[in-house]
C-alpha cells in the first residue's frame, strides 16, 4: 500500500465551504430518499456501547454513487469528556476508491461532523421555515457553534438567542458570536424565554430528558433537533413532537435511534429528501420539527469534497 494521505482538521476546514456543502448534501439527501434507484447504499450505523464509561463507538459506512463517494466514519461519543475539557465526539473518515476499494485518504472527522450536520439543518430550514429573524439556540457546544456559523451565513438572521444548561457556556458562545459575526445576541437562563419569539430553533444538546417542551412559541416556528441520538434519550417533549409536523433525515434512523420519535410515538410526515424531491409538500405555516440523527452519506459526500480540493491543491503545487 502506498502512503495514504492524512488530512487534519485545518485541511478539512480550509477545503469545505458551506455553500458547496449545502448543494452537494441537498442532492445526496434527495438521492437517498429515491430508494435503491438513487444510488445511495447506507446501512443503519453499528454502535458498540461502552457502558462502564458512558461511551459509544459507531461505524458509519456509505456509498453515494452520484458523488463517487465511498467512505466510512468511525466516531466515538463520550458525554463525560466535557468535564475533563476533552471533546465529546472524536471522529475519522476513511475514503475509498469506488472502483477498486483501495483506500484514498484518512481525514479528521470532527470538522466534517460539525459542518455537515449544520449544513443539513440549514437545508431543512430552507425548505421548512417561514421567517428567519430570530434564531434560538439551545446548547453552546460544537454543534451549536457550527449551526450559528452556518445559519448566519445562509439566512438573514437579525438576532441570536442562546440558552445552555450551564450559563457560562452560553455567555462564552455569545461573546464569540458578537465579536466574530457582529450579530445581536442575548443569553437566556430559561428555555421558555429563549424560544418564545424565535422563528427558527436549534436544539443541540447532550440532554437525555426533554428540555424543549410545549412552551408558547411562534405558530410558524421551525425546530431543528440534532441531539438525543439514542433510543432512550429525548431532547424534545412528547407533547411538542405530537403537536408538530415531523420531518427526519432517514425513516430508518429515526425509528431505530431517536428517543424523541420512539418515546413520543409521534408520526413522521416525511424525510427531508422527499421534500427536496417535491414528492411531498412542505408544511411551513404550522410548527415543524426536523429530527436529525446524522447520516453516513453526509460524511461520505463531505470527505469526497475535501479529497477533491486537497488533490487539486497538490497538483497545483506540483506544477
Ligand atoms: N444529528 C447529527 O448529525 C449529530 C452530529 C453530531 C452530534 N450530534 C449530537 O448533538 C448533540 C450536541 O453535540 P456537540 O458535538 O455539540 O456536543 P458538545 O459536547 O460540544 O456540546 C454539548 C452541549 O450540550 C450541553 N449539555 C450537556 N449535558 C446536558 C444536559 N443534560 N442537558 C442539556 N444540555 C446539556 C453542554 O453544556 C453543551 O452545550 C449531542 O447529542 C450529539 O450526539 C448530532
Ligand atoms: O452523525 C453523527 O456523526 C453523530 C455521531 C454521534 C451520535 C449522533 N450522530
Amino acid at each position: 500500500m502506498n502512503n495514504i494521505p492524512y488530512y487534519g482538521p485545518e485541511d478539512v476546514k480550509a477545503s469545505l465551504k458551506y455553500e458547496e456543502l449545502v448543494s452537494a448534501l441537498e442532492l445526496a439527501l434527495a438521492d437517498f430518499s429515491k430508494g435503491p434507484e438513487g444510488g445511495v447504499s447506507q446501512p443503519l450505523r453499528a454502535t458498540a456501547e461502552v457502558t462502564k464509561f458512558n461511551g459509544f463507538l459507531a461505524a458509519m459506512p456509505a456509498y453515494v454513487a452520484s458523488r463517487n463517494a465511498l467512505a466510512c466514519k468511525l466516531v466515538t461519543f463520550y458525554p463525560n469528556n466535557a468535564a475533563k475539557e476533552m471533546d465529546t465526539h472524536m471522529a475519522h473518515v476513511l475514503l475509498f476508491d469506488e472502483t477498486s476499494g483501495e483506500i484514498k485518504a484518512i481525514m479528521d472527522g470532527e470538522v466534517i461532523t460539525a459542518m455537515r450536520t449544520a449544513a443539513v439543518s440549514a437545508i431543512a430550514t430552507k425548505y421548512l421555515a417561514e421567517k428567519y429573524d430570530i434564531l434560538a439556540v439551545l446548547g453552546s457546544g460544537v454543534q451549536a457553534t457550527a449551526h450559528i456559523e452556518a445559519f448566519c451565513k445562509m439566512f438573514p438572521i437579525k438576532k441570536v438567542n442562546i440558552w445552555n444548561h450551564r450559563t457560562g457556556g452560553a455567555e462564552k458562545l455569545a461573546k464569540y458570536v458578537k465579536e466574530s459575526m457582529g450579530i445581536e445576541v442575548q443569553v437566556f437562563t430559561d428555555v421558555q424565554s429563549c424560544v418564545e419569539m424565535a422563528d427558527v430553533i436549534i436544539a443541540a444538546t447532550f440532554a437525555t430528558e426533554p428540555i424543549l417542551k410545549e412552551y408558547p412559541m411562534r405558530p410558524w416556528v421551525h425546530i431543528n433537533s440534532v441531539g438525543a441520538p439514542r433510543p432512550q434519550w429525548q431532547e424534545l417533549s412528547a407533547e411538542l413532537m405530537n403537536n408538530s409536523v415531523v420531518y427526519v433525515d432517514s425513516f430508518l434512523s429515526a425509528n431505530k435511534e431517536s428517543g424523541d420519535v420512539i418515546k413520543s410515538g409521534a408520526q413522521i410526515y416525511a424525510e427531508i429528501g422527499e421534500i427536496i424531491l417535491g414528492n411531498k409538500k412542505a408544511e411551513i405555516t404550522t410548527r415543524t420539527v426536523f429530527k436529525s440523527l446524522g447520516l453516513a452519506l453526509e460524511d461520505a459526500v463531505s470527505a469526497r469534497l475535501v479529497f477533491d480540493v486537497m488533490e487539486l491543491n497538490r497538483k497545483i503545487l506540483k506544477q
